[in-house]
């Protein structure tokens, strides 16, 4: 390929999903001129930039019917690569991830990473009986430079989130693609697995790839992006072109959105209306202080195949107190809250005390433990677009929050819910803006933002004595994360949240930081502990 030579050209197009006369297009506005040359590094930037990624991945028709064309590339046709993160390997069930024995289904980092790049990702089979080839030594540079090399044995469903991201990016780059689209790069990543990337892509060169990233206006955009288009949610694109000649509007863009966000009041509900159900809400400090802890941990460890993750992990969380739980890529996170919901084979564990009584298998059940908590995190978000998403609308999905016993349960139980807990849920729609799509959006239809805030509004409708919010705001776009915030800093019970991005996280007091096995930080800003 040469420089400069065009692979995307969009003249005059209107999007549609469908082919039904009456199909709302994708924008309002057609787009009248958009073109991507070889090489060249762009950002899409804004709330329309998941439609305008998959605009640009094909996945839309157009009209008229030539409107979109794409450049050829040495007499073939052009590869296009669209890198979808969407969590870790699915499950059926949320302890899967951390069970011993693997099934059949299962298979290593590195077949992960092969299998995937050589065909449709629809067909899982083994190299071996295909006749693609795979580049070698290209396979060895990515999960050299994407640090892989110490997970190629791994099972891939143990694969840590940000682990799990960076084996995607290395299938997707070893199908040596000319166009790669990567929407929200950074999701999820540690600040140093973010900057390896962030560095991977802009140093990456093979065959000329343009890279193409989608980013909100909150996200620090990449020094080495070169060129910028600003696509509004119904508008569509609002301005393209090269970053330096943009610079001042971004800016100006950045200030009032953010300005914006912080000023919007819901001009219907307080959150007192909506956390009032709450059984602490109301409560004293005086009462609250009396509560044995929530929980605790007495030098716990875990080991994966004789390897530590957590060792000699000691931990009080005091009922009402707010964590924000941190640690780069792969230490431990996840894993420590899967032992707080007994999804972790290790959790039946006398090292871990919940309201004062250690939890023994015999004694405490699954159920009950479940009960007291609300969850959002990036694997029950993958369970729940494979076992639902494509079926259940807003409604049903936040409903099933309901459910007593477990945040895994997709079972539709809005017809079953008394006249209080319909009218929370509906109370909630209207405070996040969510009423309109409520019943016509499935929720695999949603932006990935969208999709966030159902799955934030899903975890806290059953009033849980701890909430977790595992990567709850990564993706999402910055006004519906500070009405999530906001209505946090009342939340009467205990937050623990895990986050990598200082903005994302909602206001807490207290702090663990995983460093590595047998070695952790605990802060707290306000001297209570
Ligand atoms: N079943 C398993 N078998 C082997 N290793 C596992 C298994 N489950 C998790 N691991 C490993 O344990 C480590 C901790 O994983 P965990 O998902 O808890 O990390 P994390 O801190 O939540 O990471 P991230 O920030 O990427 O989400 C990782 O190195 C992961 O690969």
């Amino acid at each position: 390929m040469t420089a400069g030579q065009y692979i995307v050209h969009i003249k005059d197009a209107l999007f549609r999903s469908s082919l039904m006369k009456k199909a709302k297009p994708v924008f309002k506005e057609k787009i009248k001129a958009f073109d991507i040359k070889s090489g060249e590094k762009w950002v899409i930037w804004g709330p329309g930039k998941a439609k305008l990624m998959n605009i640009l991945g094909n996945k839309y028709l157009c009209d008229p019917p030539l409107s979109l064309q794409y450049g050829k590339i040495k007499g073939r046709q052009l590869r296009i690569e669209q890198v979808l993160f969407k969590g870790v390997v699915p499950t059926a069930h949320l302890s899967a991830r951390y069970e011993y024995f693997k099934d059949d289904f299962d298979q290593n980092c590195k077949k992960f990473i092969i299998n995937n790049a050589i065909g449709s990702n629809a067909v899982s089979y083994d190299v071996a009986t295909s006749d693609r080839v795979v580049n070698m030594i290209l396979y060895e540079k990515l999960v050299s430079e994407l640090f892989l090399e110490d997970l190629q044995e791994r099972w891939v469903m143990g694969l840590s989130n940000g682990q799990m991201r960076r084996a995607r990016l290395a299938y997707s780059l070893l199908k040596e693609p000319d166009l790669l689209l990567i929407d929200d790069p950074f999701l999820g990543l540690d600040p140093t697995a973010a900057s390896i990337i962030s560095n991977f892509l802009a140093t990456y060169d093979e065959s000329l790839t343009s890279v193409v990233i989608g980013m909100r206006y909150q996200d620090e955009i990449p020094p080495w992006c070169t060129h910028i288009c600003h696509v509004k949610e119904e508008e569509g694109v609002v301005f393209q072109g090269s970053i330096e000649t943009f610079h001042k509007e971004i800016i100006s863009i950045k200030n009032e959105v953010e300005a914006a966000s912080r000023t919007l009041k819901s001009n219907t509900f307080t959150i007192e209306d909506l956390i009032s159900p709450h059984p602490w809400f109301g409560k004293s400090h005086h009462e609250i202080i009396k509560m044995p802890n929530c929980v605790e941990l007495n030098y716990v460890d875990v080991k994966y195949k004789g390897e530590p993750v957590l060792k000699n992990l000691t931990w009080k969380v005091r009922p009402g107190s707010n964590w924000h739980i941190k640690g780069n890529n792969g230490t431990g996170k996840s894993t420590l809250l899967s032992l707080l919901t007994a999804e972790h084979p290790q959790s039946w564990n006398s090292k871990i005390i919940e309201n004062g009584a250690p939890r023994r298998s015999g004694k405490a059940n699954y159920f009950d433990i479940n009960k007291r908590i609300g969850m959002s995190a990036p694997e029950l978000h993958a369970i729940l677009l494979r076992n639902v998403g494509s079926k259940q609308t807003v409604r049903e999905i936040i409903s099933s929050g309901f459910h007593d016993a477990s945040s895994n349960n997709f079972i539709p139980l809005w017809d079953n819910l008394d006249k209080n807990k319909r009218l929370l849920i509906d109370m909630l729609l209207t405070y996040f803006n969510m009423s309109t799509i409520a019943d016509s959006i499935v929720f695999g239809q949603l932006t990935v933002s969208q999709q966030k805030l159902v799955m934030f509004i899903r975890s806290l409708v059953k009033m849980p004595e701890i909430l977790i919010l595992d990567e709850a705001f990564s993706g999402m776009e910055i006004e519906p994360m500070i009405r999530c915030h906001e209505l946090l800093e009342e939340w009467p019970g205990t937050i623990l949240a895990v986050s990598h991005v200082e903005e994302e996280t909602p206001k807490c007091d207290y702090t663990l930081r995983l460093i590595a096995p047998g070695q952790f930080e605990i802060n707290d800003q306000n001297n209570n502990l």
